[in-house]
């Protein structure tokens, strides 16, 4: 089974893709780490993140050896990231190792941006995940100070805000529901919350229910 998880910065989707990979035994990949090591690649070398030449030679040289690097996790990497990814070139040279992964028995969970609608629109389920961005700004700035580092909630929300303008208006693969995908708001659920509604929604998708 592929389980496919979209939704829009700090959303909480990598969590819940992590937990449900967890309770199923399935294979997890978050991949907007992908664009984000191809970000990192392009900055580290001082190079433009416009320079789509650059940027396809990084996407294609990947090494998923240097996904957990925690360079890659800074707002600074992210924000690169939503640039370097509107290059559709770039998003061309990613595809067939997200494919080839969401491939991988017994099953893959995959989070992102355009996992319903472009990498697995056969993916058996499919739910988008939405919060408040006040409340995505919030926790995000939460998780900063937890890790004991300074933290400004309004260029937290900010930040958020111009990434999620960026990916719902680009030309390809625009951050946006699945016709197919289930909406799940966790703006006042919490990490259980979410993650139980999410399994009903699996349980309900296979016994064969539309209705969860
Ligand atoms: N339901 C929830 N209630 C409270 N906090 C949550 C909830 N879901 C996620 N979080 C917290 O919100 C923050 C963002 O979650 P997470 O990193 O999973 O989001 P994301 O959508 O994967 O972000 P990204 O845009 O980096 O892909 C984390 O600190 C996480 O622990
Ligand atoms: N399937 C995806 C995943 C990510 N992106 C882009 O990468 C940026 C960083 O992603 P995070 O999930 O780590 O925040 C994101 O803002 C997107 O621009 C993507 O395009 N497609």
């Amino acid at each position: 089974m592929i389980i496919a998880i979209d939704g829009p910065a700090a959303s909480g989707k990598g969590t819940l893709a992590k937990r449900l990979a967890a309770h199923y035994g399935y294979h997890h990949l978050d991949t907007g780490v992908i664009y984000r090591a191809v970000a990192h690649a392009l900055i580290s070398q001082a190079l433009d993140l416009r320079d789509e030449a650059a940027a396809v030679q990084a996407a294609q040289s990947l090494d998923p050896a240097t996904f957990d690097d925690p360079a890659l996790k800074s707002h600074d990497v992210g924000s690169a990231a939503s640039i370097v990814s509107a290059i559709p070139a770039v998003r061309a040279a990613l595809l067939e190792f997200q494919r080839d992964f969401a491939g991988k028995p017994p099953g893959a969970v995959l989070d992102g941006r355009d996992i319903g609608t472009v990498i697995c629109p056969n993916a058996e389920v499919k739910i988008f995940v939405v919060a408040d961005p006040k409340i995505r700004a919030r926790r995000r700035t939460l998780e900063a100070l937890d890790r004991g580092e300074r933290a400004n909630e309004a260029a937290i929300l900010a930040d958020i805000l111009a990434r999620d303008e960026r990916d719902q208006n680009r030309a390809v693969a625009p951050l946006k529901p699945a016709k197919d995908a289930y909406l799940l708001d966790n703006s006042h659920l919490d990490i259980e919350g979410g993650v139980r509604a999410a399994i009903d929604i699996v349980e309900a998708v296979r016994a064969g229910r539309r209705e969860v």
